[in-house]
């Protein structure tokens, strides 16, 4: 059985590979099992029709030829273009196989389904402009694109885009996901996502993909305190706050409360508003968990605001404009096992610089900052990536209607509500980007985050 959950990088697969080989399995019979199990799909997506497989020189090219023989046994019309020369044993033993038609370069083909075998997780460079626009083209003239472990052009482990690269309608992760399959710009070139088992052995690589959560109910005896008292603390623009706290009120927080200085003319009756100091309303020693930043502001009273979650020793969901004020000097006192930051793109830009924390994609970025700070990291996005304690998260996509404002306020929200609780920061993050997801799903198309926030509750049933 595939292990569904397994992220490996294109270096991890190929220890498991080694490792399987040792055990007595083939490198040719590996290759077999992969091709097989994508030949398996592409008959019955092919219906009949030709294929077309594009092979490259290394083992994705091998799986190529594995295809290509498979089907054309099965009386497909296949051709086979293959501009390289096989590199590697298993692929030369491998196109020996295949008895079909077969062209050493471009040439013109049109079919039904093109097969994409050209570069695999082996990608080091960025592909020549005239091979990558051949591909390109093939994959237009056919009716359905496949990739073969990734579509050629986007590298295993980060997912970044080394060439243009045209959207396919399936691609078959070999043995194991890679990163690329659920995050980075590529991610959204890799249609449909199936993954076929070659009996790559379960081994913890530190990069899961998230699997559905299960939330509890509460318990019998439980009371709004145990269930987590979440403090929203408001700032210069109330309303993004108030988002939050919806979030979190939705998300099964026993209590939440509204650290602001004035009312709020939208909020609802059973948000309780807080008005004395903030530094007073924080010292609530049952506090489960404080959110900042959405709507604080940035300026000296910000700040001030700022100090005093620290200050306050509550677990912390550090959103939005706070994430603007940090630096390594406000976090030098704090246990960092105590906070969550949930930057998107650009505010994870800004952290990084703050905290000299290198990366060029979304994924180097969130792992180098949640090592540099001790804190863990939700870098939210399309590809929504989550590091905590040296391990990584990634997760199903989200639907593309989260793309609107305060989105981000009512998923903090909602992580304080499961941080609250008692979670861990990577499981209550976890939950919360599940429940983020399955609000959006329950709010359908063109929602305003007020709608998700208040899909928040029907989703959690989802997970009970
Ligand atoms: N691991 C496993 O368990 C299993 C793996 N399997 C399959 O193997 C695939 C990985 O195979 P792989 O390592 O041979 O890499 P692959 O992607 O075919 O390409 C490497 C070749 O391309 C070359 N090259 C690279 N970039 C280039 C460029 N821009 N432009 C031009 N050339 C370039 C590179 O040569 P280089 O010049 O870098 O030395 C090398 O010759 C994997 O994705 C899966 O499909 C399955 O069979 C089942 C078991
Ligand atoms: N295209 C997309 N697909 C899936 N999720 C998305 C997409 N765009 C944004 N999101 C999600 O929506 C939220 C947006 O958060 P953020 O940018 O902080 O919004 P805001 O600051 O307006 O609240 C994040 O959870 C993000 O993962
Ligand atoms: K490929």
């Amino acid at each position: 059985m595939a292990v569904h959950n397994q992220i490996l990088t294109a270096g991890q697969m190929r220890d498991a590979e080694r490792k399987l080989i040792a055990a007595g399995i083939s490198e040719t019979e590996l290759m077999d099992r992969a091709g097989r199990g994508v030949a398996e799909w592409i008959w019955r997506m092919a219906a009949g029709r030709s294929v077309t497989v594009l092979c490259g020189p290394g083992n994705n090219g091998g799986d190529g030829y594995v295809i290509a023989a498979t089907l054309h046994t099965r009386g497909l019309p296949v051709k086979v273009i293959a501009p390289f020369a096989p590199a590697t044993p298993p692929a030369k033993a491998a196109r020996d196989t295949y008895r079909g038609p077969l062209a050493e370069k471009f040439e013109p083909a049109s079919g039904a389904t093109f097969v994409d075998c050209l570069f695999g997780s082996g990608l080091s460079r960025p592909i020549d402009n005239v091979l990558a626009d051949a591909a390109a083209q093939l994959r237009a003239v056919h009716d359905i694109g496949v990739a073969v472990d990734l579509p050629s052009g986007i590298a295993a482990d980060m997912g970044e885009l080394l060439n243009d690269v045209a959207p396919y309608d399936a691609t078959f992760a070999l043995g194991a996901w890679k990163p690329a399959h659920w995050t980075g710009p590529g991610q959204d070139r890799m249609g449909k996502l199936r993954l076929i088992d070659i009996g790559i052995e379960p081994a913890d690589s530190g990069t899961e993909l998230v699997g559905t959560p299960i939330i509890e109910p509460p318990a019998t005896g439980a009371h709004k305190y145990s269930r987590g008292l979440v403090a929203v603390v408001a700032g210069a623009m109330p309303g993004a706050a108030l988002l939050s706290a919806q979030g979190a009120m939705g998300a099964g927080a026993g209590y939440v409360k509204l650290l602001a200085e004035h009312s709020h003319p939208a909020a609802p009756a059973d948000l309780v508003l807080d008005e004395q100091s903030l530094e007073e309303a924080l010292s609530d020693e049952r506090i489960g968990a404080v959110l900042i930043g959405p709507g604080l502001g940035r300026d000296r009273k910000a700040r001030a605001r700022l100090a005093d979650a620290l200050d306050s020793r509550h677990r912390l969901v550090i959103d939005a404009d706070a994430l603007h004020l940090l630096g390594p000097e406000t976090l030098a006192t704090i246990d960092p096992a105590c906070i969550l930051l949930t930057p998107h793109d650009g505010e994870l830009a800004a952290l990084a610089k703050a905290f000299g924390a290198k990366g060029d994609t979304r994924l180097e970025r969130a792992r180098a900052l949640s090592q540099q700070t001790g804190a863990a990291v939700l870098a939210k996005g399309c590809g929504t990536v989550l590091c905590a304690d040296g391990r990584t998260g990634l997760f199903p996509p989200g639907s593309s209607w989260l793309s609107v404002a305060g989105s981000g306020d009512v998923l903090a929200g909602i992580c304080a509500a499961r941080m609250a609780g008692g979670a861990s920061a990577y499981r209550a993050a976890s939950k919360a980007v599940y429940l983020h997801h399955e609000a959006a799903e329950l709010a359908g198309p063109s929602f305003s985050s007020s709608r998700l926030a208040a899909h928040v509750r029907r989703a959690m049933k989802q997970f009970l």
